[in-house]
């Protein structure tokens, strides 16, 4: 309502301008059309003065005041004898001018009466405009409160949103809906007062005046809008009424105008006409006059009347004038000075109606101007106000549409909320399920931890026996004399795994061995079997009671056998970081000797050999001894194996014996350098030679620990080998064929056992079924890639272990045997062969 209020306001107002362009542009017209009617008369003024020249030289005599008509040319007392004056006319001239000046006077005493009375509207307009600007200025302070509501409004909204995340969103928006339509009621109660409070009157005022202005223009209505005819209050109507007026009393003064016009071209062409003038008086004349024309009596005539009856064929008429103009010269003075007076006082009339209109004029623009600018200036302030409340509603609206995301996220979140009450309450009952299940939990906790007490219990039991069982197995091997074979399975190597890597050989047990091989699975019994994880310390745990057996004098072999890169040298010797059996027995050799030092003194002696394609090399020959200096294998009384002419260097300590074992691996790479060979292509052996002399009874016991790293049983056509490697294969293949030969006899119990066929099996017959504790490393590797060889391998380590060596019994029996033969010999008198068995 309020903005279709402006809307019309706004199109009165260019309405109004128009119309008072209008009016404008009409009272210019007004002023043209007075000017056209002033200049026209005054252009009529010769004619007028010729008309009053004409009546007095017709005879009028006119003294200032007005004449009763005559009779034409009729004798008004004889105050000159001849005059032809026309009183009638002259009079109806004087009556029609005074006429015409009272009415003048008329028209200016209503024209200041018109201009007192719009001066009185125009302050009662301005006084109503004051009110119109004091509305609009409380119009204005209601929209400053109003902008101040919408800004408490916007504050509210902006807390809502702040607390919209909350957890108590919901009742909080309720309350702020609550609070908002209280708002929002507020709001429009305080726009329908402001709407009573806008000067809607105002409003209707310059529309309505619009209308009547367009309607006054147009001549449908008058300035109030009414017909004509009505009469009604209002500042606007009286000015109408004054216009009205004022056009009223211009028509009357055209119309008068017009008549005097009429009567003055009446009375010229009268006088212009002298015939007929002439014969009108002559009509009129009574025979007396026409005889005194006869007789000359020529005075009253008017000079016009001399002049046409000069110009007349009748010489009576051209007669007169000479008469007639005797007596104007007086009278024509005196018209011509009322004229002039006349004259005069018509142009200060005009001139100061002229002055009254453009006065009026200006006032009305004036009015009109401060109208316009107080319409204008209302028109400002109603389109800021409009601004001002569009602005609002769109702030308004853009809050509302918050408010509908925030009742959709309301929405949103409770059904959120109820999908979490659900989860929640199903979260409630999982968690009783959870919390039986926790105690059935501490239940089966407290059943699997005394479960677990009982593993453990029965665990250490199991491994008690285990190793009681190990050990009792493993005193009956050696009681047995049986060589032991411990089975090594190496991880996949990285070239394995390239090729495939599949595995073929596992470990059941501690003690079997599947193969899985083209021909079926196999299975393998040895005395333990250590799986591919199993690192160097569970290897030595097993190994190192041959140590103390050599300590306690007895010929302890352990050796490695298996296909080249199987882990032989890896368990015998190891790395640095991974030490292998060598290195450890040191250690743990030394240490047994220092922990029997009380009981008695144990001498420490070693040598190491290379056994190269058949040929002895001694790796710890002293820098600058003769090369190629004769190595022979020997056998002692006892049947104890030794190298003559071999490096033994003596040891004190775990320390000299590892750097002596150093030193010949050092000059294992330095020889196989020299002879451009690999290390791993020869039998690796070192001799550890102890002699414990008993601190009590001064006996003697020696003991031998020999460490044996075989080379590589390899099948020459796989390794693709040149001449000199096939040399060394064979040579290899050869001696560890003599080894399977000699392996084979003693598990055979063949009464021969070729020993010598080889010097390794020389080197090793001490080891072999002799007087020894031998245990055998069979390294294989667990791909399918070395399958064939692993067989092999696997087939020879069970022939292995099928000897036995009768130690104790046999070498005493041996000694006893042969001490008993060398006694008889020597009682016989023969000669004592020490290296026959
Ligand atoms: N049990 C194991 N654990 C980890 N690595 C091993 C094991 N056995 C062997 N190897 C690795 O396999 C490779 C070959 O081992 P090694 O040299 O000991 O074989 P080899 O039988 O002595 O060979 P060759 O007959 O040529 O002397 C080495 O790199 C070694 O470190």
């Amino acid at each position: 309502m309020e903005f279709e209020y402006l809307f019309i306001h706004q199109d009165h107002h260019h309405l109004g301008q128009r119309s008072l362009h209008a009016i404008k542009e009409e009272e210019e017209a007004w002023q043209q059309e007075d000017t056209f009617h002033d200049s026209g008369t005054s252009g009529h003024e010769p004619d007028s003065l010729e008309v009053i020249q004409a009546v007095v030289s017709g005879g009028e005599t006119v003294e200032g005041r007005p004449v009763p008509p005559s009779s034409p040319g009729g004798d008004n007392g004889g105050s000159g004898g001849g005059s032809t004056e026309r009183p009638g006319d002259t009079a109806i001239l004087l009556h029609l001018e005074r006429c015409n000046h009272r009415q003048t006077r008329r028209n200016l005493h209503d024209l200041k009466d018109k201009y007192e009375t719009l001066k009185v509207q125009l302050s009662q307009r301005a006084i109503k405009i004051d009110d119109i600007t004091h509305h609009v200025r409380t119009v204005g302070s209601d929209l400053e409160s109003f902008h101040i509501e919408q800004e408490n409004i916007l504050n509210s909204l902006e807390s809502l949103n702040s607390i919209a995340s909350s957890d108590r969103l919901v009742d909080e928006l309720k309350l702020r809906e609550m609070d908002n339509a209280q708002l929002r009621t507020r709001i429009l109660q305080l726009e329908k007062d402001r709407l009573d409070k806008v000067p809607f009157d105002a409003a209707k005022e310059i529309t309505r005046l619009n209308n009547n202005l367009e309607a006054w223009q147009s001549g449908e209505r008058d300035w109030n809008g009414e017909k004509y005819g009505w009469s009604g209050d209002g500042g606007r109507k009286e000015c109408g009424e004054g216009r009205i007026q004022l056009e009223k009393a211009r028509d009357e003064l055209t119309v008068q105008n017009f008549a005097l016009k009429s009567n003055l071209s009446e009375v010229t062409s009268k006088i212009h006409d002298p015939a007929a003038t002439y014969q009108i008086n002559r009509d009129s004349l009574n025979p007396r006059d026409t005889e005194k024309l006869k007789n000359g009596d020529h005075e009253k005539l008017k000079n016009g009347d001399h002049d046409k009856i000069k110009n007349s064929d009748d010489p009576d008429v051209v007669k007169i004038p000479r008469k007639a103009t005797y007596k104007v010269p007086n009278e024509t003075v005196k018209l011509r000075m009322l004229s002039t007076e006349f004259n005069n006082k018509e142009e200060e009339y005009r001139r100061r109606i002229s002055d009254l209109e453009i006065e009026v004029k200006n006032l009305q623009n004036e009015g009109s101007r401060q109208q316009a600018q107080a319409v204008r200036q209302l028109e400002e302030r109603l389109e800021r106000s409009t601004q001002l409340v569009e602005a609002g509603k769109k702030c308004l609206a853009a809050k509302e549409e918050e408010c509908n995301m925030l009742k959709l996220d309301l929405e949103t979140l409770n059904q959120e909320n109820k999908r979490l009450k659900e989860t929640l309450n199903d979260l409630i009952l999982r968690q009783k399920e959870v919390e039986e299940v926790v105690v059935q939990k501490g239940v089966l906790e407290e059943r699997l931890s005394r479960l677990q007490e009982e593993t453990r219990v029965l665990a250490e039991d199991f491994n008690r026996e285990r190793v009681l069982r190990k050990k009792y197995y493993n005193l009956v091997e050696e009681m047995k004399g049986k060589i032991r074979v411990f089975c090594r399975i190496r991880p996949v190597s990285e070239s394995e795994g390239k090729k495939g890597g599949q595995v073929v050989v596992s470990a059941e047990d501690q003690f079997t061995l599947t193969h899985n091989t083209q021909r079926g699975v196999k299975s393998f019994l040895f005395d333990r079997v250590f799986q591919p994880y199993e690192d160097q310390d569970a290897v030595f745990e097993d190994t190192n009671a041959l140590i103390q057996s050599a300590v306690d004098g007895f010929n302890v072999t352990i050796m490695a056998y298996g296909q080249t890169g199987s882990g032989k040298t890896y368990t015998m010797l190891g790395s640095e970081a991974q030490p292998g059996i060598a290195p450890r027995a040191f250690r743990r050799l030394f240490h047994l000797i220092d922990k029997g030092r009380a009981r008695c003194d144990v001498q420490v002696s070693a040598y190491m050999m290379e056994l190269y394609n058949d040929k002895l090399i001694d790796l710890l020959k002293p820098v600058g001894r003769v090369e190629n200096e004769r190595l022979d294998i020997k056998r002692d009384k006892k049947g104890s194996v030794h190298v003559q002419g071999a490096t033994v260097r003596t040891v004190l300590s775990a320390e000299e014996l590892s750097r002596a074992f150093q030193d010949g691996l050092t000059n294992r790479h330095t020889a196989s350098t020299n002879m451009n060979v690999e290390s791993s292509r020869s039998h690796l052996l070192i001799v550890i030679c102890l002699t414990a002399t008993s601190k009590q009874t001064g006996s003697v016991m020696k003991g031998k620990l020999t460490l044996v790293d075989l080379a590589g049983s390899e099948r020459v056509s796989k390794s693709g080998a040149s001449a000199e490697q096939l040399r060394e294969a064979n040579s290899i293949n050869k001696s560890l064929s003599a080894l399977g030969d000699v392996i084979s006899a003693l598990s055979s119990e063949s009464s021969f056992v070729p020993y010598r066929n080889s010097k390794l099996t020389m080197l090793l017959h001490d080891s072999l079924g002799g007087n020894a504790k031998t245990l055998v490393f069979v390294n294989v590797s667990p791909t399918a890639y070395n399958s064939e060889e692993t067989l092999v391998s696997l087939m020879y380590a069970s022939r292995i272990k099928q000897i036995t060596n009768n130690i104790s019994k046999n070498a005493d029996n041996k000694e006893i045997s042969r001490l008993k033969a060398i006694i008889s010999k020597l009682k016989k008198g023969e000669d004592i062969d020490e290296a026959s068995p």
